[in-house]
């Protein structure tokens, strides 16, 4: 039986009715929120499933190992994110609102501009307008701006004007939205918004569909609620209706770091409690962090008051180095120290997954990247939560895989189009009525004859025509196509070693993702654009390795805890982010809040480091100052030299 608190085991036991957990940093959040899963699947009599939302595919990956244990746990609860949960009901239920079969996610920002530039192509009078803007792809990225926000506001297209207003901005953009909107349906495609605001109109359109869910799901527990934004809480309130009240929110207001994607601790803070009229529970013991960490997070944060603190005093560091190189290589030596020495705060070796070195955003990462990838030390990056291929291979296999499941995609018919050489007047012999098949079949040809031909891409048309025809939807044989590419590069790069290489490498994460796919879908269910979905959603990527130190930025490291963690790039500018330091206000207090995740991410040590120099992205070399936040802290300021 797990260790509980009083308070923990009040909230793991609650039964019906609104519940709203506040809890500190390191206070059991995520324990109690899985206990209460299990409690009520174990303890609670009757059919029907739990939906337990998380705010990562790690969270929720994490969550179903802890419950491995209880017997058909896959058909007794949903566990995962709100657009995997999204995505579900769209599959399910997206028939009721004339979404036809299963829509393709594109979650590419890249792709969906590219959508609105045709939009533009197909329209002559819109594209006279195009030509007159200064900055035409700026203009684009402007209106999708526009869109997304709409999307996000939870407003259909049909909410606006079908004719388009030349002089009037607001109007254009909406009726772009209108024009963008067909375009994406056209191509059997939706983007991530979508999946949230056609959700909400399920629910909403439909009545009888979400009185369903409600029966289905009878409990709701949604995890990381301060980041909740505005169109997730009204879907979460859409399946409710006025009625339905057991849902439970577990959140803590000071690790709100959404506000960029519109979440606000305002939903959970003030929304639930208004709408839900919730039972409120905090929770103020601290299991994590020893007691240096939790110092300098008080100061980060006051009001972050931890009855119980740990008996473990730890340690906080803070040093300057001579520019970004010397950084990364003094966290590079500390680390292989440390390994090497042990320390008396951490129980047996300092082994390299009890560490992470964590950066505000990933451009700051990339030195110790460099160095890390020179060393000995094993380790894995999570920097965004997107891979992509980086060989033109891969690339190409991955986009005719798209075709093969959906051949009216168009976009990505014009990006391997272009990746095979094939001139614009070929590109126009596209049909959507065409199986995929039949289109790689003619691209293919068309390459032949174009500049491709004359070089090693003979060889590997040949043997991406053989890996596509091993895909087919319902029955896709995908290791056996990996297998044929991983043949050809071998045969093809031979002299090429870095060609090479990034085709394995890139062969070795779609092994990954198919490994994990299959691990979470049942034999004989398995299908290629359930596959291409999921890994838009995310929940194929790796997340953990098992014995290796984790790269992350301070948003990939939400949830996770480490007994070493390093903290670098600490000088004004980058952390706190230079935009926040200009916009002032709400922008620097989740500044301040992204501070304060980085440093609880710490279970015993914390060091934190900045370079004296710095090389700016223009090129120049800038002296830099430590950040507000180090001086806030307190913490002396060793020289590495
Ligand atoms: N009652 C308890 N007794 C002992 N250890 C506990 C207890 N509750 C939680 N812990 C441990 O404390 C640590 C923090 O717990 P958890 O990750 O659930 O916190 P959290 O509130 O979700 O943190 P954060 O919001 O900062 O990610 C974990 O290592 C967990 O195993």
């Amino acid at each position: 039986m797990i260790k509980l608190s009083d308070t923990q085991r009040k909230i793991v036991e609650h039964r019906d009715g609104a519940l709203l957990v506040i809890a500190g940093a390191g206070s059991g959040k995520t324990r109690v929120l899985t206990e209460r899963v299990r409690n009520l699947l174990e303890n609670k009599i009757g059919h029907y499933r739990v939906l337990a939302l998380t705010f990562t595919n790690k969270a929720a990956e994490e969550m179903r190992e802890r419950l491995s244990d209880i017997t058909d746990l896959e058909n007794k609860a949903f566990i995962g994110t709100m657009h995997s949960f999204c995505m579900e009901v769209v599959n399910q239920r997206g028939s009721a609102i004339g979404v036809q079969g299963i829509p393709h996610i594109f979650s590419s920002t890249g792709d969906l501009i590219q959508i609105l530039s045709d939009v533009f192509k197909v329209n002559p009078s819109l594209q006279s307008i195009l030509i007159k803007k200064e900055k035409p792809q700026q203009f684009l990225g402007q209106v999708y701006q526009f869109i997304s926000e709409q999307k996000r506001s939870l407003r259909s297209p049909e909410f606006f004007l079908e004719k388009p207003d030349e002089s009037d901005e607001v109007n254009l953009s909406a009726y772009l939205y209108r024009q963008y909107d067909d375009m994406l349906r056209a191509q059997n495609a939706i983007d991530f918004d979508d999946l949230l605001l056609l959700t909400y109109k399920i629910f909403t359109e439909r009545p009888k569909i979400a009185d369903m869910y409600r029966r289905l799901y009878k409990f709701i527990c949604i995890d990381e609620a301060q980041d909740l934004n505005f169109a997730q809480y009204n879907v979460l309130k859409s399946i409710c209706g006025e009625q339905f009240k057991n849902v439970m929110m577990v959140g803590d207001p000071r690790q709100a770091i959404y506000g960029f994607n519109d979440a606000s601790s305002e939903f959970m803070c003030s929304d639930f409690v208004k709408d839900f009229s919730p039972t409120q529970i905090e929770l103020t013991e601290n299991f994590r962090s020893s007691r240096a960490v939790i110092q300098v997070a008080q100061i980060l944060e006051p009001d972050f008051q931890m009855e119980g603190i740990l008996p473990i005093q730890g340690e906080v560091q803070a040093f300057c180095c001579a520019n970004e190189q010397e950084e990364a290589e003094w966290v590079v030596k500390y680390l292989e120290e440390l390994s090497r020495k042990g320390h008396n705060d951490i129980e047996g070796k300092v082994s390299w997954n009890k560490c992470a070195i964590l950066a505000r955003n990933r451009y700051v990462a990339k030195q110790i990247e460099e160095k890390l990838s020179k060393s000995s030390i094993p380790y894995y990056i999570r920097l965004t939560s997107a891979q992509e291929s980086e060989s033109e291979l891969i690339k190409c296999f991955e986009l005719g895989m798209r075709l093969l499941i959906n051949p009216a995609d168009y976009i990505h018919f014009q990006q391997l189009a272009k990746l095979l050489n094939v001139n614009n007047t070929d590109i126009t012999l596209h049909k959507s009525t065409d199986d995929g098949n039949t289109i790689l079949r003619n691209l293919y040809d068309c390459a032949m004859n174009s500049n491709r031909s004359k070089d090693s891409w003979h060889n590997c048309g040949d043997a991406l025509l053989s890996a596509w025809k091993t895909l087919t939807d319902d029955n896709p044989n995908f290791l056996k196509a990996l297998g044929i590419l991983e043949k050809c590069a071998e045969s093809t790069f031979e002299n090429e070693i870095q060609q090479k290489e990034m085709v394995v490498n890139d062969i070795a994460m779609w092994k990954q993702h198919w490994k994990k796919y299959v691990s979470t879908s049942s034999y004989g269910s398995r299908t290629l654009t359930q596959f291409r979905n999921q890994v838009a959603l995310g929940t194929t990527q790796l997340q953990t390795e098992k014995d290796a130190v984790a790269l992350l930025t301070v948003h990939t490291s939400k949830g996770l805890e480490f007994d070493v963690v390093f903290v670098i790039g600490m000088c004004e500018g980058i952390f706190p982010d230079y935009r926040a330091i200009q916009k002032q206000g709400k922008a620097l207090l989740e500044e301040q809040h992204n501070a304060f995740v980085a440093v609880t991410r710490s279970k015993r040590l914390l060091y934190i480091t900045y370079p004296k120099f710095r090389k700016m992205p223009w090129g120049d070399i800038r002296a830099q100052s430590p950040s507000r936040y180090l001086t806030q802290m307190g913490i002396p300021i060793f020289s590495t030299k």
